[in-house]
């Protein structure tokens, strides 16, 4: 055996041991099971149990050493706190750990960019962490689970996925869970990455990466959620021509912490929106300018903090994150600068 070994050496042949990828499932449509093969919509999210999952494709142990575990089994509408930080604490506990190289999370595409970006800023390492859902429930003709979950694999296990935050892997596309939003409710192309573009793709079976996201995450965020067993309440309003000023007295009444707007254009509201807007600040709640136009930068305001290109649901987790650590305005934006 050695002198195969030692020829094998010489040829540059030596078998590379595969990396161990954990796959934690917390249901959605790639789990989703419909009355019949040709039924896209109206099945049920969160079906299937990640031991089927894994089983549906034998390939995976050609290209990792699988193991699964189930978070949860929901629709990603249903994604709560509890879901959230029991998943952030769990990959950081499975991370530190030698025998972890990659983690895979199997989720609802409807909020996976909320859990995404959540992840992004709250995991405390650098090995790569991927989130993959599909838009086909698992019993559809050309579901697009099985595929999207071999290709999440594999970025969770490659060298070169190190160091770039969480990945988002659906559609032969990596993005990054700073940028990347659901734009299409049903179309199977659904993410898309602002206009700044994917990290990379899966083409070939090879991955390529030709872009980084600068942005800070991970290990640069000052976040810690192993102690957490709550979050600040933060709620998002919608702009709208004669947008009242109720809403923002019932989310203050509600207990809120902090307020998201989904503003128009450039994070404009109404003037009673804005009037309103000037009345919660003072009496201590943060309000976040987003925008509801779905891409683009919102920038500085003086009558709140600026979302930068953050979306109302992306701005809403960072908040929500900024609030566990300070309620110092001027942090928070400097929150929303960096991260
Ligand atoms: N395609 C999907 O996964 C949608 C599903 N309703 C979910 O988010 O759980």
């Amino acid at each position: 055996a050695s002198s195969t070994s030692s020829v094998q050496d010489l040829l540059g042949m030596q078998e590379e041991s595969l990396p161990n990828v954990k796959i934690l499932a917390t249901g959605g449509t790639i789990a989703g099971s419909a009355a019949s093969n040709t039924a896209t919509t109206g099945y049920t999210a969160g079906a299937i149990g990640v031991e089927t999952l894994i089983d549906a494709v034998p390939e995976l142990t050609d290209i990792a050493t699988i193991s699964g575990e189930q978070i949860a089994n929901v629709g990603s509408p249903n994604i709560d706190t509890d879901v959230l930080l029991t998943l952030a604490k769990r990959v950081n506990v499975l991370l530190a750990q030698d025998d972890t190289d990659g983690i895979v999370i199997t989720h609802g595409t409807d909020t996976l960019e909320e859990t995404a970006f959540f992840l992004h800023m709250t995991v405390k390492s650098d090995k790569p962490v991927v989130v993959v859902g599909a838009m086909r429930p698992a019993t559809a003709i050309s579901a697009d689970g099985p595929m999207n979950l071999y290709n999440a694999v594999k970025v969770a296990g490659a060298e070169k996925s190190v160091g770039k935050g969480v990945l988002v892997v659906l559609n032969d596309r990596i993005g990054s869970a700073r940028m990347i939003s659901k734009t299409n409710t049903t179309m199977l192309d659904t993410f898309q990455s602002e206009e700044y573009g994917f990290l990379g793709a899966i083409a070939g079976g090879e991955i390529h990466y030709y872009q980084e996201m600068l942005r800070k995450h991970t290990t640069e965020t000052p976040f810690d959620v192993s102690e957490l067993t709550e979050l600040p309440q933060v709620d998002i309003l919608y702009g709208y021509q004669n947008m009242p000023s109720y809403l923002f007295e019932a989310a203050a009444a509600n207990g809120a912490d902090g307020i998201v707007t989904a503003g128009s254009g450039n994070g404009s509201l109404s003037s009673i929106g804005s009037e309103v807007v000037k009345k919660v600040i003072e009496k201590g709640i943060p309000v976040v300018r987003a925008s509801r136009v779905g891409n683009g930068i919102v920038t500085e305001t003086s009558n709140g903090i600026a979302a930068d290109s953050l979306n109302p649901q992306k701005a809403r987790i960072l908040l929500m994150l900024a609030l566990t650590e300070t309620d110092d305005p001027e942090v928070i934006e400097q929150y929303f600068n960096e991260f």
